[in-house]
């Protein structure tokens, strides 16, 4: 992948809706929002537009002002909902639109109260459509339209997934990054990545469950990995370490999950190949240290007392990033694809999970494999489906 050689102005002209050359069109009325409704959380994204014009800004319903008031002044809604600030981008253009994105996150479970909320702001008096996608804009459509009036635009998840990708990096000269000096937890850090010529790429999306794509051009893809296909079944992923992880430490949210694995330590739950060697297995190459068994130790009451919640949580994350890891090498292997991507809102927070996957590819790649990481993790389908906005 060779240096970035192209400006934010390049980049902008080289955006499919804002060509100077593109006829004016009109756009459907504001505002534009692109929901992403997954299994466990709802990203929403909001354009504000930043190039209201005297004229518009006399004819815009007092409704809609104070909705973009609400959802701009304010970083949490309700108890649940938060606006992700650090990740808000300014200065981007939809259908030549000059505005802000603003990113916001809800657990889909809550999706009764959000509809609440938006009616008593007054979104059901506002003739309006929202583009969506994730199962969510087919299981709650009924929903949008009795207690909102709102007609939802569905778009394919996957599609607006590789879509909003591609229209963030565009957008954000510092949106890829992988981890450096991996061997020393001390020197490990972030560094930018370089995401020109990225094609063909595996694209790992790790949500409730995990996607795997192979991603040859920007319209050109497929989903290699599922249950419905015959070499791979990804059905363990972020949900699975959510779950497991509420189960058997009690903690009541992923953040919460996040924070005890960080103080964790595995090797009290895990059983080593040292555990069952004395030692490395000289023979085949297995060192000591690595994991021959998940959760092996806990087959004797006493080590069950002796292992704390944080060990639990580490185990948990552990056993569910090493087969994501597995399934993505597999996956990469099979369709001989060697650039990486790993994206979902299971990376959230979670610098643990990227780095043990960014180590499993270096040990099984011999070093030919760099993931890659995102910083908008969770929010590119939302981003996608928001950029489907025509003016049907
Ligand atoms: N605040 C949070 N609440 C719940 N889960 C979170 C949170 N932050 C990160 N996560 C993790 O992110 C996962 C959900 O990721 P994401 O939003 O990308 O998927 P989704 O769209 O809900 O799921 P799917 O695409 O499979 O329908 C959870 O399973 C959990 O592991
Ligand atoms: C069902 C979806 C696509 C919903 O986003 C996702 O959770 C997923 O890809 N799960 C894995 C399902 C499978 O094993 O094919």
């Amino acid at each position: 992948m060779a240096p970035r050689s192209y400006n934010k102005k390049q980049k902008r002209a080289m955006m499919q809706n804002s060509s100077k050359e593109e006829p004016v069109v009109s756009h459907p009325p504001m505002p534009w929002f692109g929901m992403d409704i997954g299994g466990t959380l709802c990203k929403l994204v909001y354009f504000e537009p930043k190039d209201v014009t005297p004229d518009e800004a006399l004819e815009e319903k007092e409704t809609l002002k104070n909705i973009r008031k609400y959802l701009t002044k304010n970083s949490a809604y309700g108890k649940t909902g938060h606006r992700d600030t650090h990740l808000q981008m300014d200065d981007v253009y939809i259908r030549g639109r000059r505005g802000t994105l603003h990113f916001i996150r809800f657990p889909t479970s809550e999706m009764d109260n959000f509809l609440t909320l938006a009616r008593n702001k007054g979104m059901a008096t506002l003739v309006s459509t929202v583009c969506a996608t994730g199962g969510g804009a087919y299981k709650f459509e009924q929903n949008f339209k009795k207690e909102v009036n709102m007609r939802l635009h569905k778009y394919d998840e996957l599609d607006s997934l590789v879509k909003g990708i591609l229209y963030v990096e565009m957008n954000n000269p510092h949106e890829c990054y992988y981890w450096a000096n991996l061997s020393d937890d001390k020197l490990c850090e972030k560094r930018e990545f370089d995401f020109k010529d990225p094609y063909p790429f595996l694209l790992v999306n790790i949500g409730s469950g995990v996607s795997v794509l192979a991603v040859y051009g920007p319209n050109n893809y497929k989903r290699v990995s599922g249950t419905r296909l015959l070499y791979m079944d990804s059905s363990l992923g972020g949900g699975t370490f959510l779950g497991l992880c509420s189960l058997l430490t009690g903690c009541n949210s992923f953040d919460e999950a996040i924070e005890l694995a960080t103080i964790g330590d595995n090797t009290r739950v895990d059983k080593l190949v040292k555990d069952i060697y004395g030692g490395d297995y000289e023979r085949f190459y297995l060192p000591g240290d690595l994991v021959a068994s998940s959760f092996g130790q806990m087959i004797t009451r006493e080590r069950c007392m002796r292992a704390r919640r944080e060990d639990l949580a580490r185990a948990t994350l552990v056993t569910i990033t090493n087969n994501i890891g597995s399934i993505a090498r597999m996956c990469a292997q099979n369709e001989k694809i060697n650039n990486l991507v790993f994206v979902g809102n299971f990376l959230r927070v979670n610098p643990i999970a990227m780095k043990l996957l960014a180590r499993a590819m270096d040990y099984w790649s011999h070093g030919t494999i760099q993931p890659v990481f995102l910083e908008h993790e969770g929010y590119f389908g939302a981003v996608g489906c928001l950029l489907e906005i025509d003016d049907s």
